[in-house]
């Protein structure tokens, strides 16, 4: 007999990143190919149009898992008892918006939606927030949802943290999994920092194997934190396939574990390594049994300190703009 269906919410479902990300969920990339699923589409009301046309697709894909789609422009609806949503939908810049526009326009969508989570979706539920300004949006998304254990929100930084994997890999001539230890701290914003201080390939230091302190300081750092525009600038289009890449391993790595290896994760502060608490930062976590612990007690050294303290205050920035 199969087992309930998961019931996954998925927001900005007409957008670019979920024409990737629910045909991988249909799939049974993030349960496993034995876990039936239920997909909640929310997006505006313009927009439903477009969902239909997505939903026609997946129902032309014949996915044995995907045994029901709700379509909706309620987040009520959306968020009903789920175990498991990916906030993806927020408003991109326009001509004309200033960032602390931007931030004000995407606070108020994920205010309504931290409220219709707070009273609606099952209390197990994981909640990742995607659509940008990640880190900021999943703040206010906890801040609206008192009832909710803000330990069940995290946010995007997983794209960054793959983006690092293979341009590591390729200078040390290793496999992407081969490497454990490697830390996005931060924003999911040009401040973050990729940080290999701890990052070793089959056990020995990647540092050591690379031997390039210049390559890491002015080439891989900045890359990373650059990436997402230079893919804008090569596509025309924001990174879409990779996002959704990212946001499924993630949620995966965070539902069924990390088998004692780091990965990175932005999660709500309690205070370690300075991070005033109640920002969602990137850090370092390991995950076991559905939940995540983060990596505490790394000494950080100056270099590492100057990063950190940059991208924080970009994030305390962004939380002040909107108070
Ligand atoms: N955290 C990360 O690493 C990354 C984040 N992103 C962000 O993800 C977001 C989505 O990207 P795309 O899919 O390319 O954008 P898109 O513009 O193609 O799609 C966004 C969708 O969200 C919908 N939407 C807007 N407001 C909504 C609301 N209140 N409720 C439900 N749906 C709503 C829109 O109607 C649209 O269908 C953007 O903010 C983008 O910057 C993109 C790549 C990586
Ligand atoms: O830069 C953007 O707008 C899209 C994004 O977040 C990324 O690709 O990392």
């Amino acid at each position: 007999m199969q087992s309930t269906p998961k019931k996954i919410a998925v927001t900005g479902a007409a957008g670019q990143i979920c024409y990737s990300l629910l045909f991988r969920l249909a799939n049974g990339d993030l349960y496993g190919k034995s876990q039936p699923i239920e997909l909640r589409l929310l997006d505006l009301p313009q927009a439903q149009d477009a969902v239909r046309g997505v939903v026609m697709e997946l129902e032309d894909c014949a996915f044995p898992l995907l045994h029901n789609i709700v379509m909706t422009d309620d987040p009520r609806q959306a968020f009903e008892g789920v175990d498991a949503a990916f906030l993806v939908g927020s408003r991109p810049r326009s001509k004309g918006m200033e960032r602390r526009d931007l931030l004000a326009a995407n606070a108020e969508i994920f205010k309504v939606q931290g409220r219709a989570i707070n009273e609606v979706a099952g209390r197990r539920a994981k909640i990742l927030v995607v659509g940008n300004p990640a880190n900021t949006n999943a703040s206010i998304l906890i801040a609206n949802a008192p009832d909710f254990n803000p330990r069940q929100v995290s946010s995007m930084i997983r794209l960054d943290h793959n983006r690092a994997l293979t341009q590591l890999a390729r200078k040390a001539a290793c496999g992407v999994g081969d490497i454990d230890k490697l830390v996005v701290w931060g924003n999911h914003s040009p401040t973050m920092f990729a940080d290999w201080t701890y990052a070793t390939a089959a056990g020995r230091p990647l540092s050591e194997t690379i031997a390039d302190d210049h390559w890491y300081k002015e080439v891989l750092i900045p890359e990373i934190a650059r990436r997402g525009t230079a893919i804008i600038e090569a596509r025309g289009a924001s990174s879409a396939a990779s996002a959704a890449n990212a946001a499924i391993d993630q949620m995966r790595d965070w539902m069924h574990g990390t088998d004692g290896r780091w990965t990175s994760m932005a999660v709500i502060s309690q205070g370690q390594y300075g991070i005033p608490e109640g920002l969602v930062c990137g850090v370092p976590v390991m995950c076991e049994d559905g939940d995540y612990s983060v990596v505490e007690g790394l000494d950080l050294d100056g270099f590492q300190k100057s990063k950190l303290d940059k991208t924080i205050e970009e994030l305390v920035g962004e939380r002040d703009a909107l108070s």
